[in-house]
């Protein structure tokens, strides 16, 4: 019946479809036109890949292995009740839900991610996987320490507002939520004082620290508890499939919220406003909570620590920076649309507004932050890319766009890899005026709205290297993190990456190899052309056997390729995501005749966001370089926001 019928599209219809090839000749017709020398003035000759990493959704089946049956696709859907749906409503849901009108679970908050690969857990349900050899995997810390260390390498051109951008993102498209996670914080799997219990919690994955590997470190346990699953939600799928607390789609759930009534309670109601505080400097900043969270450790009434869409908001100040970029670029376009239709009410204005802001940041998304993380040349091959004119009207009713295990899991993690240490607070002169440490400021916002920092921290994220994503992580995360406020919850963040794949469920290195087009590698020696021989060489001393890798270590020190932040694999689970955040986003900006679609002047206003305009808009800067992802320089100089055009809102204009 119904079940049957979802199942066996996806794979008929994606595959080398018609209109992949119908796809693919827009974007010559767009080459042709110059469209290339639109915002990547400096963007080099394309880069030759000799072995270009396509995503699974456009791979021929043959090439790609998808290891997924039909059947497995869409199993969890069955896990949740059915929504009832708006056919006519042109604004998203708060969660997501009825995105797809057919599969209106598809996207929605609190239900279960997606696969693209075959979980892999040792009693074929839910118990992480083993060793090959039945043994114990190699200890994640372990693993940790003697590949993944604290090794400074900046990356050439890319700026921190990268990193901080693809926070945003994961924060928009992801959230795993733990298991017996309550008022009292997520469960404690070591002992108060730093040691590993006798008897493991079953909801529990412990990382011991060993006394011969690391004799002088305090701690002798890493706290992971493991991830709220379907079993949780009394639904018995094998094997389990982790929950996502946010709504998928790239929707500024960040912003909004991920239901209606957290979105209700951080709105105005007056003029489509979201609520904010005025800073002692005038400015508006996000508004406080009011009691204590597991995330927001108030003690006084006084004490900062905002609340927004998404309570991850406080975990570091840069984190805080962009979201109030975003609330206040929401609270100005509310005033223009205002202006516009002077009789719009509040409801009218706050979804218009949104509608407008997600538009905007799925542009931004697209055109800037996708062809940095994945090279550019990659991003047209596979239709990441906007049009440069027209709607585009491939939306994909059958691709699920639900976050896949193996993206939030694994593969985007990877970007903890850019993360800085220190984060410089810079001046209009582009003079470093202070450095703070990051492990001073985890869940401590109230130095963003101390005096200018706010745009001393936007001017920071413009002008500081990003650490290069590699194998090197900042002991700021590794040693230094802490996973609440002020509850000793010491967390090293790589390892809990490690750890967090197989919690998921995630396969090997050599099973994402196949998916991703690559050979199988029968011995170690078989890496060799995606890593460097002394990291395989890392790999064997470490793993037993190379069927034993883990996806997120291998994927690391996977060579990365050209114009790209990530190597074969990561870049290949990446894009297969975005690109299901995007033709399965039935509300995707760009797409026509949809019942919320904008109208094509509309489209074209938007195509002119940049970030650098956003930017300019909601803060004191004066000058921002073009491209905003690359640090300036020479070939990518300051311009004054004065003479960056205005967004012109007339074709929000209602008769
Ligand atoms: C200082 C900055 C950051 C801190 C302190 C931080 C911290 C964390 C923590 C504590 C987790 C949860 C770990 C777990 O229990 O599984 C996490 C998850 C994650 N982080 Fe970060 N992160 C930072 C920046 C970033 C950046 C720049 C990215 C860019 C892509 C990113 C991507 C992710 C992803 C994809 C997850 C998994 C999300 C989920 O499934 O909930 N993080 N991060
Ligand atoms: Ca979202």
């Amino acid at each position: 019946d119904n079940f049957q019928n979802e199942r066996n599209k996806p794979n008929s219809y994606t595959y080398g479809s018609p209109r992949t090839r119908a796809k693919n000749d827009v974007i010559k017709t767009n080459n042709i036109q110059g469209e290339e020398s639109q915002h990547f003035t400096m963007s080099d000759e394309p880069v030759l890949d000799s072995c270009p990493s396509k995503i699974p959704s456009l791979m021929d089946p043959s090439t790609s292995i998808g290891f997924l049956q039909p059947q497995e696709i869409s199993l969890a859907d069955q896990c949740f009740s059915r929504p009832q749906c708006d056919f006519f409503n042109p604004f998203r849901t708060m969660d997501g839900s009825c995105n797809n009108l057919q599969y209106p679970t598809w996207g929605q908050a609190n239900t279960a991610s997606t696969r693209i690969i075959q979980a892999n857990y040792s009693d074929g349900y839910a118990q992480p996987r083993k060793s090959i050899s039945g043994r114990e995997l190699p200890n994640a810390r372990k693993i940790r320490t003697a590949i993944l260390q604290d090794i400074d390498k900046s990356s050439s051109k890319n700026n921190l507002f990268v990193m901080q951008y693809a926070q945003i993102v994961t924060h928009d498209t992801e959230f795993t939520l733990l298991k017996e996670s309550g008022p009292n914080g997520p469960l404690k799997c070591c002992n108060e004082d730093g040691s590993a219990p006798e008897i493991l919690p079953k909801e529990c994955l412990q990382i011991k620290i060993s006394d011969n590997n690391e004799p002088h470190s305090k701690h002798r346990c890493l706290s992971v508890p493991r991830a709220l699953d379907t079993s949780d939600r009394g639904c018995n799928i094998k094997p389990v499939r982790q929950m996502i607390g946010v709504s998928s789609f790239i929707d500024a759930s960040i912003l909004y919220g991920s239901d209606l009534e957290t979105s209700r309670s951080i709105r105005k109601f007056k003029n489509g406003k979201l609520r904010r505080q005025l800073g002692p400097n005038g400015k508006s900043y996000l508004p406080n909570v009011k009691k204590a969270t597991e995330l927001c450790n108030v003690t006084l009434d006084s004490t900062v620590c905002y609340v927004t869409g998404d309570p991850r908001v406080n975990i570091q100040p840069d984190m805080s920076v962009v979201t109030i970029l975003l609330m206040r670029l929401h609270n100005y376009l509310c005033d223009e649309l205002k202006r516009l239709n002077p009789k719009w009410d509040d409801e009218r204005i706050y979804q218009e507004a949104r509608r407008l802001l997600i538009a905007m940041h799925q542009h931004v998304t697209y055109n800037e932050l996708v062809p940095v993380i994945l090279g550019k040349d990659f991003a047209r091959e596979n239709y990441l890319l906007p049009l440069s004119k027209g709607f585009d009207d491939s939306y994909d009713q059958y691709l699920n766009p639900t976050t896949i295990t193996s993206f939030t899991a694994a593969a985007f993690r990877s970007l903890h890899s850019s993360i800085r240490g220190f984060i410089e607070l810079v001046n209009e002169a582009r003079k470093i005026t202070s450095k703070i440490r990051l492990s001073d400021f985890f869940f401590k916002p109230d130095i963003v709205q101390k005096q200018d920092n706010y745009d001393s921290f936007t001017r920071g994220l413009l002008t500081q290297h990003a650490q290069e994503v590699d194998q090197y992580f900042t002991e700021e995360i590794s040693e230094f993190a802490v996973r609440i406020p002020d509850r000793h919850q010491h967390i090293d963040l790589p390892s809990v990456d490690l750890e967090r794949g197989r919690d998921y469920g995630e396969p090997s290195y050599n099973k994402f190899r196949q998916l991703c087009g690559l050979n199988e590698a029968k011995t170690f020696d078989d890496l060799i052309d995606q890593i460097d021989k002394k990291d395989i060489d890392a790999l064997s001393k470490v793993y037993e056997h190379v069927d034993d890798v883990d996806y997120y270590v291998a994927g690391l020190l996977e060579k990365s390729k050209p114009g790209s932040m990530l190597g074969h694999t990561f870049q290949c689970v990446v894009g297969e995501m975005f690109f299901r955040l995007k033709y399965g986003d039935r509300f995707y900006y760009e797409f026509g005749h949809q019942i919320g679609s904008f109208k094509l002047d509309q489209l074209e206003e938007i195509r002119k966001t940049t970030l650098g305009l956003i930017v300019c808009i909601t803060s004191d800067i004066y000058s921002v370089q073009r491209n905003m992802f690359e640090v300036p320089s020479s070939r990518n100089p300051l311009v004054s926001c004065n003479s960056i055009a205005k967004l012109n809102l007339s074709a929000w204009k209602e008769e």
